[in-house]
């Protein structure tokens, strides 16, 4: 088994946590906080053995319930694998900790690709990651754009894409972030992140990205256009969609247009916590023009869709399991993702 610690226990590490302990060659050795409250609850409540970062702050933890095993320094050292779900820029800051005792850590995409040195989506580069010491599961949104971008690559050829990202102001448990009422550029440059970011994972992909923020947490809402080296059709694109198990595509005949009603059904599916961690594409949306322009939209969870991406990346570190294949048919089946149609 796989000794997973996961080093920052919020919206991305509680989940990976789950996700982690539900796989056949895991578990999950320690969580960490920085403060005791609901998650910590929560943690305690899964029987994940927690860990906080300051422990002079134990007398805290012990007083409103909470059991410490000990400081995350401790952790560490049980581990044979560091996920590294600290808020972005505090991560890298861990890293000296991690070389300390030798460990395997991965950074999720608020972290630089710099600090692991490798950039990570399991349908792009699995095989790449096999055995190393460092990762960073890039963020949410370039998840998102690097399964579609590599699907029609493969298939097509990309000349060039260019996709417009318009992103949630914050998770939905997150009252400090906003904005209220404005749409925000995000940034007001071009290119946004996301589209360096893609090519840390995809090198040859001529890529254009811009991004806002908006007054909602659902999720994001991708516009992407890429332009195709050969002809395609609508109907052979969403073949390619339906045969690849984290693309979901959302129909006509679902009625759905939109992140609450998406979200409202991966509820009503009875995802944990009503998580999509495929893409969302909207199937009406998808056009080919003139027979090489393709154009989609698609949402984005961004809570969820790195969650089974960081599975796979402990296991490729790990090394036993050889092929992105067999990873993301383990993952999805231990999740129960079965892409949604
Ligand atoms: N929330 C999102 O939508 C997504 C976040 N990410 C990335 O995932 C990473 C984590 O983000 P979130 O889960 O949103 O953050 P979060 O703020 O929800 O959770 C971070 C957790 O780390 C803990 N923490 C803070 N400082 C710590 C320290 N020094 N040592 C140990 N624990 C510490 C906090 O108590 C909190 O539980 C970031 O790199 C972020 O950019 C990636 C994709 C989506
Ligand atoms: O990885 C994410 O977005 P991103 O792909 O736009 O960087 C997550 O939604 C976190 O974004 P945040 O930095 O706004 O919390």
């Amino acid at each position: 088994m796989i000794k997973v610690a996961v080093n920052g226990y919020g919206t991305i590490g509680k989940r990976v946590a789950d996700a982690v302990s539900c796989q056949p060659d895991m578990e999950i050795i320690g969580v960490s906080k920085t403060k005791p409250g609901a998650e910590a609850y929560v943690a305690q409540k899964r029987g994940y053995p927690l860990y906080i970062a300051d422990i002079s702050k134990k007398d805290a933890f012990t007083k409103a319930g909470i059991q410490v095993a000990g400081s995350v320094e401790e952790m560490i050292q049980k581990a044979d694998i560091v996920v590294d779900a600290t808020p972005g820029g505090v991560g890298e800051g861990n890293k000296a900790l991690y070389e300390k005792y030798q460990k395997k850590a991965i950074w999720e995409g608020g972290e630089e690709h710099e600090v692991a040195g490798f950039s990570f989506n399991a349908s792009c580069n699995y095989e790449q990651a096999i055995g190393r010491q460092y990762a960073r599961v890039v963020s949410c949104n370039t998840t998102g754009l690097c399964r579609i971008i590599k699907l029609i690559d493969s298939v097509f050829g990309v000349k060039k894409v260019r996709a417009t990202m318009v992103r949630r102001g914050g998770d939905p448990g997150d009252i400090k972030r906003g904005p209220i009422d404005a749409i925000v550029l995000n940034p007001v440059t071009i290119p946004s992140h996301h589209g360096p970011d893609v090519q840390s994972v995809l090198p040859n992909i001529n890529i254009i990205t811009s991004a806002m923020i908006v007054p909602t947490t659902l999720m994001h809402m991708h516009f992407i256009n890429m332009e195709l080296k050969n002809p395609a059709t609508k109907e052979q694109v969403i073949e390619l969609i339906k045969a690849h198990s984290r693309l979901g595509l959302i129909e006509k005949s679902t009625g759905i247009t939109s992140t609450a009603q998406l979200k409202e059904f991966t509820s009503d599916l009875l995802r944990p916590r009503g998580d999509l961690w495929e893409n969302g594409i909207f199937a009406d949306s998808l056009s080919v023009l003139d027979g090489t322009d393709l154009y989609l939209f698609q949402a984005i969870h961004q809570e969820a869709d790195v969650v089974v991406e960081t599975v796979d990346c402990i296991r490729a570190m790990a090394g036993d399991v050889k092929t992105a294949m067999e990873s993301i048919a383990m993952t999805n089946k231990a999740v129960g993702l079965t892409a949604i149609r």
